[in-house]
Order: structure tokens, then C-alpha cells, then sequence
């Protein structure tokens, strides 16, 4: 069986609004593999993004842990932890965060310039993806001219620069028409199989459920399986 990339023991949130403490989940245990895609859904306020924050290791657990392959995010100094989050993780938001003033190359570019790599390295692993992700023609257009998908395609490419064993999409088809996201679909299942990475996708799309290996809904502080 593959290993465990990301998993969570007895993962808790509580937030203090102003007099009283605020359970968002409570008890979470959750385990992700390598090469799997797995979903959480959830109405709006039922944590999600607090969850994948935490799984992140962007911000701390009240009770319980996260590791990282084995590492708990907890255990670490704040510089460990955005190093190992930098070599471990990629991540891809529906609002992509590309640099309007840099080309799709350059965007994918920047994180390995970032982690240390000269330009000719960089720019080879960056035009690489990028004719992954079928945008071997776009590489000089800046954000504002690609299309809504080539973007998101480009937000996937920067998020895979390093090589991460998981990668965390929240709401990666949110604004996207539904042609687009069978494109991105299409992707994600491909990288899986390819690249054996595993996706942990937050998401309002139902639809996306169908072609993952698991699914999870966020309700009631816990994390429900969807059979
Ligand atoms: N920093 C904070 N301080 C206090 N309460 C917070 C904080 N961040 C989030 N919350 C509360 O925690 C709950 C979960 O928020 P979260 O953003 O994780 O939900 P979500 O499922 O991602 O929602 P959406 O789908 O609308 O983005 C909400 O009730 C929210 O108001």
C-alpha cells in the first residue's frame, strides 16, 4: 500500500470569540496516501479552510497533531516548518494569487528561484510543467491573457515546481465553466497516476466527488465519510 503523506490524530479548532470559545471540529482523524485524490465538502462556516490551514501547517491545532510524511507539524521551529511546507506541498487556490506583472514561465519560475535554483535550471523545470499542463504555447502571456483554465493550469504548474508529494486545492474549479473543469479534472487524475501525488481538494463541487478516491463531508465538528 502507499504511504501516508498528511495525516491528523485527534485534530481540534476552537476559536475565542470575545467571551466564549468557538469548537469548529473537534477529535479529526484523517490519513492521505500517495496517488490518492480525496475531497472534503462542507457548507460555508463548517471549517474547511480552518482544516486545510491546520493540515498546512499554517496554523496551530488547539488539541491533537498533524504530520507531515511522518513529521509533526508541531515539532518543528517556524523556519523547519515553511522549508519542509515549501518541499512537501504544493498549493493552488480558486483566486490562483499569479503575479499580474510576470509571465506564466516566470510565475511557475519564482519558486524554484525562491528555494535556491539558478534561472537556466528554473527555466527548464518551468517550461517542463508548463507543456504538462498543455501550455507550452502560453509560456510568454502574462495572467491577464490567459483564459480562466490556462490560468488555473498555470497556478497547478507553479504548485508541482518542487516536486510536492501532496498538493492542497481549495476550490481549484470554483469560477471555472464546466468544459474547463473536466480539463482540470483531467490533470489532477493524470499527475496522480503519472507522479503518484496525492491531492486533498476542499470544494463546494459536488460533482467532483464522482472521480475521487474518497470523500469526506465537514458537519456537525467532524469529519463524515461519503459512501
Ligand atoms: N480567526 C478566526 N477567529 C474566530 N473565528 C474564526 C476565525 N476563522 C474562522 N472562524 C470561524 O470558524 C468557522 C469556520 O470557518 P472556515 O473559514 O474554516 O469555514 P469554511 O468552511 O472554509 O467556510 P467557506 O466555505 O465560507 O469558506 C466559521 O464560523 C468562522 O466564522
Amino acid at each position: 500500500m502507499n504511504s501516508i503523506v498528511l495525516s491528523s490524530h485527534d485534530l481540534s479548532k476552537q476559536y475565542r470569540d470575545g467571551k466564549r470559545d468557538v469548537q469548529v471540529f473537534e477529535k479529526i482523524d484523517f490519513e492521505l496516501r500517495q496517488g490518492e485524490a480525496v475531497a472534503i465538502v462542507g457548507s460555508s462556516g463548517s471549517g474547511k479552510t480552518t482544516l486545510l490551514n491546520l493540515l498546512a501547517g499554517l496554523d496551530k491545532a488547539s488539541q491533537g497533531s498533524v504530520e507531515i510524511d511522518g513529521i509533526a507539524w508541531h515539532s518543528l521551529s517556524d523556519s523547519k516548518r515553511s522549508k519542509l511546507r515549501n518541499e512537501k506541498l504544493g498549493f493552488v487556490y480558486q483566486f490562483h494569487h499569479l503575479l499580474p506583472e510576470f509571465s506564466a514561465l516566470e510565475n511557475v519560475m519564482m519558486p524554484l528561484l525562491i528555494a535556491g535554483d539558478n534561472t537556466a535550471k528554473a527555466k527548464g523545470i518551468a517550461t517542463q510543467l508548463l507543456t504538462e499542463v498543455g501550455l507550452s504555447s502560453r509560456l510568454t502571456h502574462r495572467p491577464s491573457q490567459l483564459s480562466g483554465g490556462e490560468r488555473q493550469r498555470v497556478a497547478i504548474a507553479r504548485a508541482l515546481a518542487q516536486n510536492p508529494a501532496c498538493v492542497l486545492m481549495d476550490e481549484p474549479t470554483g469560477n471555472l465553466d464546466e468544459t474547463t473543469s473536466l480539463e482540470i479534472q483531467d490533470l489532477i487524475l493524470r499527475l496522480k497516476r503519472e507522479k503518484n501525488m496525492a491531492f486533498l481538494v476542499v470544494t463546494h463541487d459536488e460533482k467532483m466527488l464522482s472521480w475521487m478516491d474518497r470523500a469526506y463531508r465537514l458537519s456537525n465538528r467532524t469529519l463524515e465519510k461519503i459512501e
